[in-house]
């Protein structure tokens, strides 16, 4: 007879994020953690980068007789009292299991899942600040699209973080626009999550299902119970999940992040649903520049098939140890991601204004989102930084005349004769 494992323990939730789909991933998960009380305690703790804000005049809790709106309030204070992020994510009705929460020491104290959702320019701030004052066995997964560029390489902001915070950090990526799904709009989504086995002889209950759909990365096995080797080859402290919490395996993973509208797809690839959400932003700019010029659908999916390759040639070239082609083929983290972000995505829909209005990028991102932050622009000058270092600008020539257009040395009108190949 198969025995019902009691676990005195539930797993405690923490958002590092709220901006547009920082916000958005929270309500996601505090309806899942409500709705699933043996493996989640239901509260989740959003961090918010507090700032002032003053509640706009077209929302719904604007009332010019009250105190609220006579002048800009805290952040965080409008999310817990009216249960709404109206600054990053307006008139979208918040679980009241979300505390938003200032102080990013005591709003991942306590959490043994730590999602991190925030524009990648923040992160390594945000990991110096909370290093060695989380749990030490606690688990993450980043909904980050972009890549860590420094002068040691590119890193997956999965291993960059879990490095930093000396914890195992999978990833979630997949065509999401936020707003969409705020309202409960169906989409897929990725979630690549592969742990190591931390005894060999007693494998933890996280590790990862044999038979599962994307295999496990050997690679990560580790025989002491105390270090793995990282995709990219760094060893790295773990400790094993103490066995009073449910397992975190990719059944109770979905859990967390699976909804009616939001379907989740678990595979292992974890560089491959990184660098498919990192690298499509770059492309989302071509695609407005060239759809800005008024060259139509055609265009914008040369754009996006030659992105598609582009980035599966990345993976295979620089991840070879753990990226997987058909992650990009196949996945909601690839080809999807691309597709929707090159429709619809403020990547895209600002590089179409920049090229209609004959303005800076940066002047239309300032002017149309509110404080919300384009990738791309910044991903795209990392990603240069990066081929430059490995002498391969000319193997990328979408990424590359992405960002010579972004530097001004080239134009946007460019890009046919920028990306044919040079002996064709
Ligand atoms: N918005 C989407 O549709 C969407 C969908 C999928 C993935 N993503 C990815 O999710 C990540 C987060 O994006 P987002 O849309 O939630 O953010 P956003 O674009 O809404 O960015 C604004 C956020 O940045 C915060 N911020 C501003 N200055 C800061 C500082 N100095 N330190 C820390 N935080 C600061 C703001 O408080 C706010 O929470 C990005 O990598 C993005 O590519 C976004
Ligand atoms: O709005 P963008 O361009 O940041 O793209 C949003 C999401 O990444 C689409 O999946």
């Amino acid at each position: 007879m198969a025995s019902l494992a009691v676990h005195s323990k539930k797993h405690k939730m923490c958002v590092v994020g709220s901006g547009n789909w920082g916000t958005t991933i929270a309500k996601v998960i505090a309806e899942n953690t409500r709705e699933n009380k043996d493996l989640f305690d239901e509260e989740v703790q959003m961090w918010v980068y507090e700032e002032e804000v003053q509640i706009p005049k077209d929302s719904k809790h604007y009332d010019p007789g009250s105190s609220l709106c006579s002048k800009p309030q805290k952040l965080t204070q409008l999310i817990n009292g009216l249960h709404e992020n109206v600054k990053y994510l307006p008139n979208i009705p918040l679980p009241e299991n979300i505390v938003a929460n200032p102080e990013i020491t005591d709003a991942v104290k306590d959490a043994t899942i730590l999602i991190f959702n925030l524009p990648h320019q923040f992160i390594n701030k945000v990991c110096e600040n909370i290093k060695g004052k989380i749990l030490p066995f606690a688990r993450g997964i980043s909904c980050i699209k972009g890549v860590a560029v420094s002068d040691k390489g590119c890193d997956l902001f999965s291993d960059s973080i879990g490095q930093k915070l000396g914890i195992y950090v999978g990833a979630l990526s997949g065509a999401n626009i936020a707003n969409e799904i705020a309202l409960e709009k169906w989409c897929e989504t990725t979630v690549a999550y592969d742990p190591p086995v931390m005894d060999s002889r007693q494998p933890t209950p996280e590790a990862t299902p044999s038979g599962s759909p994307h295999g496990s990365s050997a690679n990560l096995k580790d025989l002491n119970g105390t270090t793995a080797t990282t995709p990219k080859g760094k060893t790295q402290k773990l400790l094993a999940l103490p066995a009073e919490y449910p397992p975190l395996n990719h059944s109770n993973m979905k859990k967390l992040f699976h909804r009616p509208y939001f379907h989740v797809r678990m595979v292992t690839d974890v560089a491959g649903v990184s660098l498919g959400g990192a690298l499509k932003n770059v492309v989302a700019l071509a695609a407005g520049w060239v759809d800005g010029l008024g060259w139509g659908d055609n265009a914008k999916a040369a754009v996006m098939r030659v992105g598609i390759l582009e980035e599966t040639k990345f993976g295979r070239t620089f991840f070879s140890e753990t990226c997987r082609t058909e992650t990009f083929t196949e996945e909601s983290a690839g080809v999807a991601d691309m597709i929707t972000s090159c429709s619809g995505g403020r990547n895209f829909r600002c590089a179409k204004m920049s090229v209609k209005e004959g303005k800076p990028i940066e002047e239309i991102e300032e002017r149309e989102l509110n404080g919300q932050k384009l990738q791309g622009t910044s991903t795209a000058y990392e990603v240069n930084e990066f081929l430059r270092s490995q002498n391969r600008e000319k193997d990328f020539p979408l990424f590359t005349a992405v960002y010579e257009i972004l530097d001004g040395k080239k134009k946007p009108q460019d890009i046919p004769s920028l990306i044919e190949p040079a002996n064709e």
